[in-house]
Order: C-alpha cells, then structure tokens, then sequence
C-alpha cells in the first residue's frame, strides 16, 4: 500500500475507528511526528515483540470438555521485563490484548517504572463458570504461557474480573511447576502470599491522585465537587471511596447491569460495605434510584469517571458530557470520534495511560519487595505511589504545555520520549530516526 493510502486508512480509523489496536496505533504515529522524529520510530513500536495464542481444554463440571482462546502480548522490553494485567471477558481479543500491551509500555514509560507492556486476556465469560472450573481455567493459563513468563521476563497481574483470588491460584501454579516459591512471578497477590499492602486500592488511589492534581489546575474545589463513576469493580470502586474521602459528591456509579444515582451524593462507605458482603453489583443497592450508564454519561457533574472497559465514551455520548474533568480509569475508554468532540468542547481529558497508572506503579513496589524479600509498611507505599504519579501528571502538563496539544497527546508523547532514549541507548536506532 502507498503511504498516502496508508497515511489515509489510519486517519479514517482514527475518525472511525473501535478497535483498540488501530486507535492506538493511530495515537503513536500522530505523536511520533509530533515528536518530530522519524517514521522509522512508528515502525518500532507498533507492533508488540512476541504474542501469544494458547488454547485452554477444560473439564467443566458436568463432565464436557471446553476449549477456551487464551493470549499474552509481550509489546516490547527495553526498559524491563514486560508486566501487565490479565483479563478474562467474553469480549476479550487479539488486537484488544496488543492495544492493552502498548498502553502498559507508554503507561510504566510516563511513571518512570523500569518495565515495558505485557498484557493477557481470556476469552470467558466467568460469570457462567464455577468456582472450581474459574480456578482449573486460571490454574491452565499460566501453565499455558509459563515459557514466556518469569520475574525477570513479564510479570502478569490483575485486569478486569481477575483479581487477588485468581493471582494466588496462579501463584501457586507456577510455584508447583517450578518447585520452589517466586513471588516476584506476578502481582496482585494475596498479602499472605507477598502482595503488597495498598496493591488492592493503587489504581483507585492514583486516579485520585490525578484528579486532585487536575482540580488544582481548573482551579475546583473539590469539597465543592460532583462526581460519576462507570464501572464498581475493584478500579471504580476505589475511586469513588478516594474521592468521597477528599469530600467530593459521588452521585452516581453504574455497572454491567445498570447504576444508581442520588442527587444527594452516595453514601459510599455504605455501598463499599454492601457491595463488599458478596453483592457484586452496585446496581442492586436500593437505597438509590436506578439510572443507565446513558442518563449517568449526561449527569450535570464536574468529573466524570469511566472505569470500566473500552470504547465507552463515542460520537454518540459525548456531546452529551458535561463534565469539565474525564478521568480515564479504565483503558482506552474514549474513541477517537469521541475524544474530538470532548477537544472541541474543552474537557480536561487525564488519559488512561497516566489516570490509571497506580496500578502498575504499586506492581512494580511489589515485584521489588518480592525481590527483595523485605515489605513495606502501606504509608510508605502510598508515599512512594503519590510521588510517582504526581512526577508522571507534571511531566504530561510539561509536554503539553511545550506543544500546545490534548493531555492525550502529551502523554503519548512523554512515553514515546522515554522508549526512545532507551532505543538509542541499546543502539537500536541512531540520529537520523529522531
Ligand atoms: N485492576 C487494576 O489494577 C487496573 C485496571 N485498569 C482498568 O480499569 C478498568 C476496570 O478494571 P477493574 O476495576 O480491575 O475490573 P473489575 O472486573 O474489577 O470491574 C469492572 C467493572 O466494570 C463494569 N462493567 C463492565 N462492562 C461494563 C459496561 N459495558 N458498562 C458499565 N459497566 C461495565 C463491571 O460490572 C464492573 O463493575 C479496565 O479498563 C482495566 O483495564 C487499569 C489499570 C489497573
Ligand atoms: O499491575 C500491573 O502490573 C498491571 C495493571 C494493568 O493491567 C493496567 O495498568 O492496565
């Protein structure tokens, strides 16, 4: 294909687009020539180093066999070993599962972590499983990818509907086939199995950290402030304790079966404790009225959270926002078309790669003290995590400050920066390419 007609596909993706590994390929080239470097650059990140495709037999429970699709993409691993969630969903697919991978390099590459991008996905939908044919599946997984995994190689953890649960099976598993215990294989674990303290509520807690930091730039008060929540799971979930605790009205929060909303604001200790009993769903607190994630995306509030999967914030929603403030907790929840109508109406966009970089951040103190084998008290950790994304939301302002672009370009931009100078420094690429 000619590169007018290349240059062209990507701008109609970009304009069009859904699928994660086309928008954030987009995203790259737009910033490398930002950037002012060569497309020779482009031509390096775009494509993960190595993915993965297992497949998972299973004997379910009333005796047949299933098969389920399993990947690991492995983006690139100049910085360090490559480290990223894993996620199971019904939804889960190849170029969700690259796109995810090249979020985690940009992601570690803004906050400074000496990581590149791993990410892993199962295409299941653990709702319709039990609880012993979850763990034969997450047990079958990691055996499936132990050759490309290691805590020196690509260190998973946590992502949607995994969680410390799943990484202690996982734990295990790989302990067995080993021999010996290896903590440092993956994050997220159960504190008993060396987790670490504040791991659970990282990414809500950094997400906060961003949101505070974008209040003092929009000059709101935060006590003063209203927020909705998309997604209850354990990001959503988080956020909304960090905010209410900063005093902030956190009217609404909705989830895959729907949402409450109080104009009051949630109690949400109260829902924490309810949805902590067992209850998954926020949905089914009553001591609310129900709304749709459609009516919650409209609601007169200052922020504006999605946090829970991709693609949810488009040409249709956006023009309904009126949130001064999306902060990205989920990723890659804003399309393209979306992310052009929130530029033309002057939404603070904090973009995934630095909102939910808290995640990774507290990761990555885990792998150390596993490392280590010495453990933090959690005050140092929350310490350490708040210096790490208040560095990373400084340098985005930076970047953007410099260029004049969207937050989303900015931090794009600062990633690429950071893998660069590590290619140079290898010798991958020389003066011409930048
Ligand atoms: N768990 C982590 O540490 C990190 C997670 N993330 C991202 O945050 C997002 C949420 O992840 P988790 O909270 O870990 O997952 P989770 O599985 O704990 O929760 C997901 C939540 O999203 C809701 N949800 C799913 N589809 C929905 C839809 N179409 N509409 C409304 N709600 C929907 C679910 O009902 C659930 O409440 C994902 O994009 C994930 O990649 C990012 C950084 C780190
Ligand atoms: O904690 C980690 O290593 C990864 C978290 C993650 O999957 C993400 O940031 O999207």
């Amino acid at each position: 294909m000619g590169k007018e007609k290349y240059d062209k596909v990507e701008s109609d993706i970009m304009t069009h687009g859904h699928n994660p590994y086309d928008i954030v390929k987009g995203l790259l080239k737009e910033s490398v020539q930002s950037l002012g470097f060569h497309e020779n650059i482009y031509q390096m990140l775009k494509k993960p180093m190595r993915v993965f495709e297992v497949s998972i037999p299973i004997r379910m429970d009333d005796g047949r066999i299933e098969s389920f699709t399993g990947y690991r993409s492995q983006h690139i691993d100049i910085l360090g070993p490559t480290k990223g969630g894993i996620r199971f969903h019904p939804d889960v697919n190849l170029d969700e599962v690259k796109a995810l991978s090249i979020w985690m390099s940009l992601k570690s590459a803004i906050i400074d972590l000496p990581f590149g991008g791993g990410k892993g996905g199962v295409i299941v939908d653990p709702e319709k499983l039990t609880e012993r044919e979850l763990e034969l599946l997450s047990r079958n997984y990691i055996k499936k990818i132990t050759p490309i995994i290691g805590p020196q190689k690509d260190i998973p953890a946590p992502d949607v509907n995994t969680n410390p649960k799943v990484m202690g099976w996982m734990t295990d598993e790989f302990d067995q086939l080993r021999g010996y215990n290896i903590p440092g294989m993956l994050t997220g674990k159960p504190v008993v199995l060396g987790g670490s303290l504040g791991r659970l509520e990282a990414t809500g807690r950094g997400v906060v950290f961003t949101i505070r930091e974008a209040c003092r730039v929009l000059d709101i008060n935060m006590k003063e402030a209203t927020a909705a929540i998309q997604g209850f799971g354990n990001v959503g979930s988080m956020t909304a304790k960090f905010l209410h605790e900063l005093g902030v009205k956190v009217v609404a929060v909705t989830d895959a079966k729907g949402g409450i909303y109080k104009e009051e604001g949630l109690d949400i200790p109260d829902l924490l404790a309810f949805t902590n009993k067992g209850e998954n769903y926020a949905s089914k607190y009553e001591k609310a009225e129900p709304i749709t994630n459609k009516k919650m995306f409209a609601l007169p509030v200052d922020i504006l959270i999605p946090a829970a999967v991709e693609n949810q914030v488009t040409k249709e929603n956006a023009p309904t926002i009126q949130a001064k403030i999306l902060a990205e907790a989920a990723n890659g929840p804003t399309t393209p078309a979306g992310d052009q109508i929130l530029e033309q109406k002057g939404t603070f966009v904090i973009p995934d790669i630095l909102c939910n970089a808290g995640g990774v951040t507290v990761s990555y103190f885990e792998w150390v003290q596993n490392n280590m084998n010495y453990y933090w008290k959690v005050d140092e950790i929350n310490k350490q995590l708040e210096e790490k994304m208040l560095a990373g939301f400084e340098k985005v302002i930076q970047m953007r400050d410099e260029k004049g672009c969207r937050m989303r370009d900015a931090a794009y931009m600062v990633g690429i920066t950071q893998l660069v100078k590590a290619m140079d420094a290898r010798g991958w690429i020389g003066e011409k390419d930048q």
